[in-house]
């Protein structure tokens, strides 16, 4: 049963958190854990560990295998079957889509949005030679690479954030790209040679944002965790995701999109692009904050009108 009636304002005695069992993961379920005890004091919080599809299938780009919904199904099925009552989500992983009887209940203040360059070797992107190898399995970081610099050598990576450094130190790769937010998560900021800005490498839709997604029903749970809703980044975070969701966002399409807020306006820039870099189409828009909504879907028409269905169109076929 998806739905719950209405639930008494009062604190639970108990709250499970579900997560997945990457270190990561485990860090962000343990940090919206602190929070909820230091404003609870009487509710007893725990995390509950688990293994998603993502985690498992190493071997292909998420592109291939199905896409974002493989790291929060399980998390999902926990709460359904009562095992947890809330999962975190990093929001770059969570469909644009939930599935009936789900809902995000708050989202986290925002990490640092940007790409890394990570490299023992060469101090920045443009510092690579021609024929460097460069580690990732973004579509979107991919076509922002080749689009750069046409002479990169572009290879797979995937795995947690430690087994791609791991492979990097290992030397199958001159440099690789992580989100900046994991790294300085995990207490690896000092392994960012630079933050790339958003200007070379726009970020991933909802990168660097910590999601909570409870059942629909919960206007409870939705109360209890709206302390922990951030409001700028939940405004970014919405107009990010309208637009993707206006293009059909998935793993499948090369695409970013990243809204910075100023006072009442909200802008967001993004971009839909072809798999080898070699076309980018990108635009921007910015009006009032509360209609990032509005915003993500303007944007998203501007990027059609500019032709990034014919892209969409190919990538679906
Ligand atoms: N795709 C996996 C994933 N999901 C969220 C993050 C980083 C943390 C974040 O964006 O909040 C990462 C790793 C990465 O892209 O380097």
């Amino acid at each position: 049963m998806l739905y719950s009636p209405n639930y008494p304002q009062t604190t639970p005695d108990e709250l499970i958190i579900a997560s997945r069992e990457s270190a990561l993961a485990m860090w962000q379920a343990e940090h919206i854990a602190d929070r909820l005890r230091a404003l609870y004091p009487r509710m007893r919080v725990s995390i509950l560990g688990m293994t998603t599809q993502g985690d498992q299938i190493l071997d292909s780009p998420l592109s291939r295998i199905g896409g974002k919904g493989l790291f929060v199904k399980e998390l999902e099925t926990a709460i359904a079957e009562g095992r947890a009552h809330i999962a975190v989500h990093s929001m770059k992983d969570v469909p644009m889509n939930l599935p009936e009887g789900f809902r995000l209940a708050a989202i986290g203040e925002r990490e640092d949005p940007r790409d890394a360059f990570v490299s023992s070797t060469y101090a920045s992107l443009d510092a690579l030679p021609a024929g460097a190898r460069v580690g990732t399995s973004s579509l979107r970081r991919e076509c922002q690479l080749r689009a750069r610099n046409p002479q990169l050598i572009i290879e797979p990576l995937r795995g947690n954030v430690q087994t791609r450094l791991r492979k990097l130190d290992e030397g199958q790769y001159d440099a690789i790209i992580l989100a900046a937010a994991g790294l300085k998560r995990l207490g690896l900021g000092a392994r960012i040679r630079n933050e790339i800005p958003p200007e070379q490498s726009l970020p991933a839709v909802g990168q660097g944002a910590l999601g909570i997604e409870c059942l629909a029903g919960r206007d409870d749970l939705v109360a209890l965790l709206a302390p922990l809703n951030h409001i700028d980044t939940a405004d970014c975070v919405r107009a990010e995701r309208a637009m993707s969701r206006a293009l059909g966002g998935s793993c499948q399409v090369p695409l970013g999109g990243y809204a910075q807020v100023a006072g009442d306006i909200l802008s967001l820039r993004g971009f839909v692009a072809e798999i080898d870099g070699s076309r980018i189409i990108s635009g921007s828009v910015s009006g009032a904050r509360q209609d990032a909504e509005i915003l993500g879907c303007q944007l998203a028409n501007q990027l059609l009108a500019q032709g990034a269905g014919a892209i969409l169109a190919t990538l679906s076929a």
